[in-house]
């Protein structure tokens, strides 16, 4: 798990990093400067467009004068326009500016003529994550010439404006990419800030994550090598009571489908025994469906402690309080929720105390706001999530980019996997049906948690390389095994 630091103590960090490899302030940069311009060479070879680097009086600038170095190096048309003079910049900036090859065209702020850099590769290294104010003067100014200007807007570290972990005042350079160092900044996760990130690549500066541990922070980014060791092993000898006894309560209301999505990713995520209670009627459609699927009624409360998990909601309607404050109370392993349960509980507070602990609340940011009244922005909605998870002892997955998990221990983890088209019908069905799935095979919720939204995220992935916008749900589903096939997991 790669722990997300908060911008001032990024340098402690990297302090106490130059000091444990014994290198020098200057060659950390160069190494900063690499990871991006390995990264830019992969993604764009030698295109032979112009590169401008627009650099500030800070490490964000000196880290934009050897990418300039770096690029020229490798055939590229480089210019840098800068905004300081020597004796005003940072140590390394300086060291940097002398290492500049002759032939790069080097400007003043004063002095460019913005239209040279229409249509270009346009590097945005004017403030890193040492902004500590709203961009004025002739930052504000070149900022705005450039967020009016044509070409590819490629920040480095964090698009210039954005303050690291807070929600960004006036005006920031609006990037087509951010390539950041080490680990994705907070304020890159919030939906408020989309439209000045871009798409997002984290770049590895050799940081071991386990050196980030020694940092304090309640935040987290998900990555691969967490989700893979979390997992049940199928054997020769396993048989389908190994993989849980799960239950599914929902679909009625001509919304039967919501819960056939939940009960058919569980069979692909590896449920031994998949029961769906929904309204009578829809009986003949959920066995058309998925033949592998089993109907109850609601002679299924006596029984319903024989489950290893529920997952409640999806197209459930409005349900009697009473039965639902029953199932609430007969069942006490924990649950997902996701949904109308959701809406339930939002109508009905006095629910929060029946919640058995380490249930899983699954609420995308319309149904969060209802449960936890309305938020200024994302980042009081992350506020938000993070005191209802410790108040009630719950996981909080609160959906969209980036999903959000909080945890009952005041910790906030974000996931790495997904894309633009899992926002479809149906998509969130599919990941109740993951993390019922899991918890019903055992794992702790946080682990369901973290391998429930991976998983959904990159079986969304590999769904839309080829279905693109017309992804739906059902694709998601079937591509719950390859995701398991991706990292290795049989
Ligand atoms: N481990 C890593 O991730 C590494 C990252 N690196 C890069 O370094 C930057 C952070 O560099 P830093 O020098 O701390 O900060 P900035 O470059 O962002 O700029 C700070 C300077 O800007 C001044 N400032 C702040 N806000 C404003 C503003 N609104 N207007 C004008 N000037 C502003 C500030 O000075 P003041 O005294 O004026 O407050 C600073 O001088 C990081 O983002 C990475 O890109 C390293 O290369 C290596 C390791
Ligand atoms: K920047």
């Amino acid at each position: 798990m790669l722990k997300i630091l908060s911008g001032n103590k990024v340098s402690e960090l990297d302090q106490s990093f130059i000091k444990h490899e014994n290198i020098s302030s200057w060659q950390l940069m160069e190494r900063a400067s690499l990871a991006f311009s390995n990264w830019f060479m992969q993604s764009h070879g030698n295109s032979g467009d112009k590169v401008f680097v627009f650099c500030g009086p800070g490490n964000n600038g000196g880290d934009g004068l050897a990418i300039a170095r770096q690029l020229f190096d490798k055939g590229f048309s480089v210019s840098v326009v800068l905004f300081s003079s020597l004796s005003n910049s940072s140590k390394d900036w300086q060291e940097n500016f002398k290492m500049l090859p002759e032939d790069i065209g080097k400007f003043q702020f004063d002095d460019f003529d913005f239209q040279l850099a229409d249509g270009g590769i346009i590097i945005d290294a004017l403030f890193g994550i040492g902004i500590n104010r709203p961009l004025e003067g002739k930052f504000l100014k070149a900022i705005l010439s450039l967020n009016k200007i044509g070409g590819e807007k490629i920040a480095i570290d964090i698009p210039s404006g954005l303050p690291s972990d807070d929600l960004v005042e006036g005006e920031a350079f609006l990037a087509d990419v951010t390539v950041s160092f080490q680990f994705p900044k907070l304020s890159l996760l919030v939906p408020d800030h989309v439209k000045f990130v871009g798409d997002l690549e984290v770049v590895d500066l050799g940081i071991p994550s386990s050196f980030l541990e020694r940092f304090e922070s309640p935040y987290y980014f998900i990555q691969s090598a967490s989700v893979k060791q979390g997992h049940t092993k199928f054997h020769k000898f396993s048989h389908k009571g190994d993989f849980g006894r799960v239950l599914f309560i929902g679909g009625r209301k001509g919304k039967v489908g919501a819960i056939i999505l939940s009960a058919k990713a569980a069979l692909r995520t590896g449920s031994g025994l998949v029961h769906v209670w929904a309204e009578g009627s829809s009986e003949d459609v959920i066995h058309a469906s998925a033949l592998e699927l089993m109907t109850e009624g609601e002679e299924v409360m006596k029984r319903i402690d024989d489950f290893d998990a529920l997952g409640i909601g999806p197209g459930m309607g409005e349900i009697p309080e009473m039965v639902f404050e029953e199932i609430l109370r007969s069942f006490r392993k924990p649950i997902v929720l996701d949904a109308d349960a959701l809406n339930m509980i939002a109508r009905h507070s006095e629910l929060w105390d029946l919640l058995p602990s380490g249930s899983i609340l699954t609420p995308h940011v319309g149904e969060f706001d209802r449960l936890a009244g309305k938020s200024m922005d994302h980042f009081d909605r992350l506020k938000k999530a993070k005191t209802l998870a410790e108040k009630n002892k719950i996981y909080l997955v609160l959906k969209g980019a980036y999903t959000c998990i909080s945890t009952p221990d005041g910790k906030q983890y974000f996931n790495s996997t997904g894309t633009k088209h899992m926002a479809t019908a149906g998509s969130g069905d599919v990941l109740t049906g993951i993390l019922t799935s899991f918890l019903g095979q055992g794992y702790s919720p946080f682990n369901a948690c973290v391998a429930g939204v991976y998983h959904h995220g990159l079986a969304g992935e590999i769904a839309s390389k080829e279905k693109v916008r017309g992804t739906i749900a059902s694709d998601i589903l079937e591509k719950i095994p390859e995701s398991f096939l991706k990292l290795g997991i049989d």
